[in-house]
């Protein structure tokens, strides 16, 4: 199979449990949630995302033939050194488009390999770190995984029913719009009632990476 990367780049993943691994991110083009054109972001099934995933044209981005071309991408990315190596795939929906010969792929290449996915498709069963991240109005049909990852405020979001999925670590993100403090206000107050959740913050947007 072929895939739709929009951008390819070396940096610290900036979010969650592994915030501050040098990583590769693989953003791959297009989502089932939203088509990513502003004109559609009111009607969308998610309204708040932060990201561009349309197309092949962003730095380090493209089509690439096969699974063989696409790792080779990614170690040119890491550089030099088989230590730690840790690739992050996300988009967009990287559960479009990721599929058995990637990942062996990565595996036979040295990598740790990590996904940030919307949950609503199952994940690839031998990902090495599940971070799944719901979506109010959508079913999240991937309920088990290394951590899971909740933009806060959401209206509509069933906590109870969050908390009884199976994974290890429960975190709430501030959503980064124009209310900027109040989302961090109202994270840290969650945090304070139900301590099973610890806040996470977009560390790369601070440090002014990508
Ligand atoms: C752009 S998404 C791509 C992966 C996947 N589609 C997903 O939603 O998990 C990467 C991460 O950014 C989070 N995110 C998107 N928009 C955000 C925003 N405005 N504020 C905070 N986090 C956001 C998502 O919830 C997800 O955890
Ligand atoms: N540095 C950095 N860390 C990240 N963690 C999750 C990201 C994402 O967009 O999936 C992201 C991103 O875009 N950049
Ligand atoms: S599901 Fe993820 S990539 Fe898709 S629109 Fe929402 S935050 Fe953006
Ligand atoms: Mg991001």
């Amino acid at each position: 199979m072929s895939y739709a990367v929009k951008e390819m780049f070396l940096t610290l993943q900036g979010e969650g449990v592994q915030a501050g691994r040098r990583a590769v991110f693989v953003r791959f083009a297009g989502c089932n949630l939203w088509s990513g054109r502003e004109q559609d972001r009111a009607s969308a099934v998610c309204r708040f995302c932060d990201t561009d995933f349309i197309g092949t044209d962003g730095l380090g981005g493209g089509r690439f033939a096969d699974a063989a071309a696409l790792v080779a991408a990614v170690e040119d990315f890491w550089g030099a050194g088989r230590e730690r190596r840790f690739v992050v795939l996300t988009g967009g929906e990287p559960m479009l488009q990721v599929d058995d010969a990637l990942v062996d792929a990565l595996h036979d290449a040295g990598f740790f390999v990590a996904i940030e996915s919307n949950g609503t498709l199952p994940v690839h069963p031998r990902i090495d770190w599940v971070c799944i991240s719901p979506k109010a109005g959508s079913e999240t049909v991937q309920r088990r995984g290394d951590e899971l990852k909740l933009v806060w405020p959401q209206p509509g979001s069933d906590l109870s029913m969050i908390e009884g999925w199976a994974f290890d670590h429960f975190l709430l993100q501030p959503m980064d719009d124009a209310r900027g403090q109040a989302n961090v206000d109202a994270a840290m107050a969650l945090v304070m009632e139900r301590p099973r959740w610890r806040l996470t913050l977009q560390t790369h947007k601070m440090l002014g990476l990508r």
